[in-house]
């Protein structure tokens, strides 16, 4: 992409990237905001001059869009599908033994935490972000692109150029969370209940503007379409995902024996609180991509994986906010 691009216009993406994984990412910005908007402003002008300079990872491209009337209905081609839910080690082993008789005693799981936020879908053409949706019922989701393109930690171009839709979970880490119902409170607005439901009126808002002041951010798990042959387990997809500069939740973990799921069970009840993100369970899936076609899917969800959740914390119940885009 930078090949024909002055060297005062390569310097300004770099500077922007910088300033801006200070900010989103390290969450410790170098340079005040006005310092950021200046240089932004400077690149936006240059980029009216001269649009053969505008590139798909150019910073600009990032907070694009006019405020939409409405999103988009988008389907997709290969269905989300959803999760079967247990609630205690016995229903885990009922798994771990209908897994068994189907595709035999050789078989090692993939532990994952269950991230609290949406699912989405992420398409990528040649490399390049073109696409992103809710899960919306399964088959028919919504366009968010604008919304996800504010999101830092999703490269707008891959460094392959292939075509590629992978799916995860975007959620709204604590301290943003925390941050937003602070700001929310000192204007008089209604808080939001949880980072699940400031995530979904973030994701839901038709300004990508106001979307990209929630930092939100996203960790991704599978995939739709991805035509690798040699990737034959679900954790080496993850590591595939992972090496083309995607996020991937670091925490996820093979385990050959259901003790090895247990023991990551009670190893994250423990530090859930700590996490920087919210968690609601565990997800468990057959690491063997063979054995996941073997076992197939109900109607509903995959028999190759199930979700472990955690028991519903004491909450007070307060007056929810459900933040209407305007
Ligand atoms: C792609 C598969 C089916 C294997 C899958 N599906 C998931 N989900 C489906 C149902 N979803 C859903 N959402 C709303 C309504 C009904 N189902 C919400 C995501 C997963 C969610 C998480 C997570 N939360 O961290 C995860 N680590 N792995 C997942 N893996």
């Amino acid at each position: 992409m930078e090949e024909s691009l002055p060297q005062h216009v390569l310097d300004l993406h770099r500077q922007l990237n910088q300033y801006s994984y200070e900010y989103y990412v390290e969450d410790n910005p170098s340079v005040p905001d006005s310092e950021y908007d200046r240089l932004m402003n400077e690149l936006i002008a240059l980029e009216k001059e001269h649009p053969e300079w505008i590139t798909p990872d150019s910073p600009t491209q990032r907070v694009g869009g006019e405020p939409l009337k409405a999103f988009r209905k988008v389907t997709h081609d290969v269905p989300m599908l959803s999760l079967g839910d247990v609630f205690s080690e016995e229903e885990l082993l009922d798994f771990d033994r209908r897994v068994r008789q189907a595709v035999g005693d050789d078989v090692a799981y993939v532990c994952e935490l269950k991230i609290d936020g949406l699912a989405i879908s992420l398409t990528y053409e040649k490399g390049v972000f073109v696409l992103g949706a809710t899960r919306g019922n399964g088959t028919i989701g919504e366009d968010i692109t604008n919304n996800l393109k504010t999101v830092r930690s999703l490269p707008l171009v891959l460094p392959e150029p292939i075509d590629l839709e992978v799916r995860g979970e975007a959620y709204m880490p604590k301290r943003s969370f925390e941050r937003l119902n602070e700001e929310r409170s000192r204007n008089g607005e209604l808080l939001f209940a949880n980072p699940r439901n400031a995530a979904a009126g973030s994701l839901r808002q038709l300004d990508p503007k106001i979307a990209a002041k929630r930092r939100l951010a996203v960790f991704l798990y599978s995939s739709g379409r991805f035509d690798r042959e040699s990737i034959t387990t679900h954790y080496g997809l993850l590591e595939s995902i992972r090496e083309l500069g995607l996020p991937v939740n670091p925490e996820s973990r093979r385990c050959k024996t259901m003790q090895e799921v247990f023991d990551y069970i009670k190893e994250y009840t423990e530090k859930r609180d700590a996490l920087p993100y919210g968690i609601d369970g565990i997800v468990v899936k057959v690491d063997s991509m063979a054995q996941q076609r073997q076992l197939g899917n109900t109607v509903k969800s995959p028999r190759w994986m199930i979700a472990y959740k955690f028991p519903a914390e004491e909450v007070v119940t307060t007056l929810e906010a459900i933040e209407v885009s305007v």
